[in-house]
């Protein structure tokens, strides 16, 4: 690393912000010889790991084992009052984690890379000042710069919301007690699968959503489908709901609705959706604009308005999936060796980690109707496939949309027991632009959930 008398050290490649294209990024560049500075404010790894997917899915894991017990008589188990103990879980999601942190660590440096811990902040086009951890300022120089800051949770504009403090994904992962009563407010990814989580723990689980049912984006009869699953769980579910006020007593926090009902918790989660970290980073001084949520204004190559500067993962705007960071870094290491990657026209599967769980990829019927499809429907319910009557999991439903004229899958909601590992099958064929005719005349081997994709591709509601 250069130091000139200016102080300013020049590097290769700056990254500000360690998230998953970030830091896979770095490790990329430093392995092939480039220098490079990555500084993280503090968790290592970043959020997924930390506070995000890896603790949360790790958490479904205990709540599905306490769900297969609950059911255990029906495969001839007995199994004596399971119950979910705080102290265990905590250690077994800090042990996993602590894991995945001390591997991302010991990656970056083994790579080469320069890893400060500190908080970044732009002084001028590329460069950035360090306010190191454990004292004392750096001044860094990119080449390239990637900025890679994610998104925190974001705190509604009720009244009384702050004067509670309210839980959030963040804070809910410390564990320090099983509420009582949880009442969620956000009826999206991160409220359902806390939701029903919780509910499986013991909570008594209230969600309120503002829109008219959840997951609006899904067609109706998968939203409404998955509803019903959580409704078996245990969570109780108010759609269209106004929030008025929020506000503590003696016992425990409650929500006032526009309707004038209240409903009263041990406990409130914000589920709200996330807000890009950019505040603080003083973007004006590197030339980089944003847009009027605060996050980073990329064009399709993930550039952002300022020279060889970059943004990727939830800070960029991109769809907020650690999988989407990921692919951020191959456009952005593209295009940083001179190619014209873009992001336009990109397939992104997701899966909503319930259970059953939902997977998605590709469009919705209503929106392929919309895009002026002309479309077939397949759908299933999950108990046609054998494998589903082995695991005596039997709940959830899979749809599929297909274009009439040319036979290609458009897209796919599969609502059931392993869907998520099923899913990258059908989101394969459809990368190879493949007619669905592919998933139901291969053989696959039988008994396995995928084998119900021979299935689906057969079972025409028209
Ligand atoms: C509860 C929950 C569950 C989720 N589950 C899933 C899931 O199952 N699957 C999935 O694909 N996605 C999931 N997500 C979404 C996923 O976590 C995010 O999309 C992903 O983590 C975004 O990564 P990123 O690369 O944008 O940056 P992040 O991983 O957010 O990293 C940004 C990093 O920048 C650091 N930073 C910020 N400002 C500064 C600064 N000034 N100086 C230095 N460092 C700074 C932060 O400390 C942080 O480590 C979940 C999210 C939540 C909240
Ligand atoms: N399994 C996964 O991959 C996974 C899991 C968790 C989170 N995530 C990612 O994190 C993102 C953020 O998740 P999220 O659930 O915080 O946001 P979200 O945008 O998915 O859902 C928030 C919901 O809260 C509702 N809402 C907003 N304000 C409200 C109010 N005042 N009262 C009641 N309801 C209100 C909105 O209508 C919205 O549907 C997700 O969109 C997803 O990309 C992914």
């Amino acid at each position: 690393m250069s130091q000139a008398d200016t102080g300013v050290e020049d590097v290769d490649l700056l990254v500000v912000g360690g998230g998953k294209g970030g830091k896979t990024l770095a490790m990329d560049i430093a392995r092939g010889g480039g220098r490079v500075a990555m500084v993280e404010r503090g968790m290592i790894g970043g959020t997924c790991i930390n506070v995000a997917c890896i603790p949360t899915k790790t958490l479904v894991t205990s709540a599905r084992l306490l769900d297969s017990l609950s059911r255990a008589e029906q495969v001839g188990v007995r199994a004596e009052k399971p119950v979910a103990d705080l102290t265990l879980l905590r250690e077994h999601k800090e042990g996993v984690v602590a894991g995945m942190v001390d591997l991302n660590h010991r990656q970056f440096l083994d790579r080469g890379m320069d890893f400060i811990l500190g908080t970044a902040r732009f002084t001028g086009e590329r460069t950035v000042r360090v306010e190191l951890n454990d004292g004392g300022t750096r001044v860094l120089r990119g080449k390239d710069v990637v900025i890679n800051t994610g998104t925190v949770p974001g705190i509604p504009d009720i009244p009384g919301i702050t004067e509670v403090e309210p839980l959030t994904s963040e804070t809910l992962l410390h564990l320090d007690r099983i509420a009582e009563h949880l009442v969620v407010i956000g009826g999206g990814y991160v409220g359902l699968e806390f939701a029903q989580m919780f509910a499986t723990f013991g909570s008594r689980v209230t969600v309120l959503h503002r829109g008219e049912r959840v997951l609006p984006r899904e067609d109706p009869d998968v939203s409404e489908a998955l509803t019903g699953f959580l409704a078996d769980a245990g969570v109780r579910l108010h759609t269209g709901v106004t929030i008025t006020e929020v506000s503590r007593g003696p016992s425990g926090v409650t929500v006032r609705l526009g309707d004038g009902t209240e409903v009263t918790g041990t406990d409130v989660l914000v589920a709200v959706g996330r807000e890009p970290v950019t505040k603080n980073l003083d973007l004006d001084a590197a030339g980089v604009r944003t847009d009027d949520r605060g996050f980073v204004r990329v064009d399709d190559r993930l550039a952002t308005s300022a020279p060889r500067t970059w943004a990727v993962g939830d800070v960029a705007g991109s769809p907020q999936f650690t999988h989407v960071s990921l692919d951020d870094y191959r456009i952005v290491k593209a295009n940083i060796a001179g190619g014209d990657r873009r992001t336009t026209g990109r397939l992104v599967p997701w899966n909503l980690f319930t259970t059953p769980e939902l997977a998605r990829v590709g469009m919705t019927e209503t929106e392929a109707r919309a895009a002026g499809h002309d479309v077939r429907i397949a759908r299933m319910p999950v108990a046609a496939i054998p494998r589903a009557r082995t695991l005596r999991d039997t709940r959830g439903v899979w749809k599929a949309v297909v274009d009439r004229e040319s036979d290609r899958i458009l897209g796919v909601a599969l609502l059931g027991p392993d869907a998520s590992e099923v899913l990258t099958v059908v989101q394969t064929a459809m990368l190879t632009g493949a007619p669905y005719t592919l998933l139901r005349d291969s053989i696959i081997a039988h008994p396995t959930m995928a084998e119900g994709l021979n299935m689906l591709f057969n079972a025409w509601t028209d």
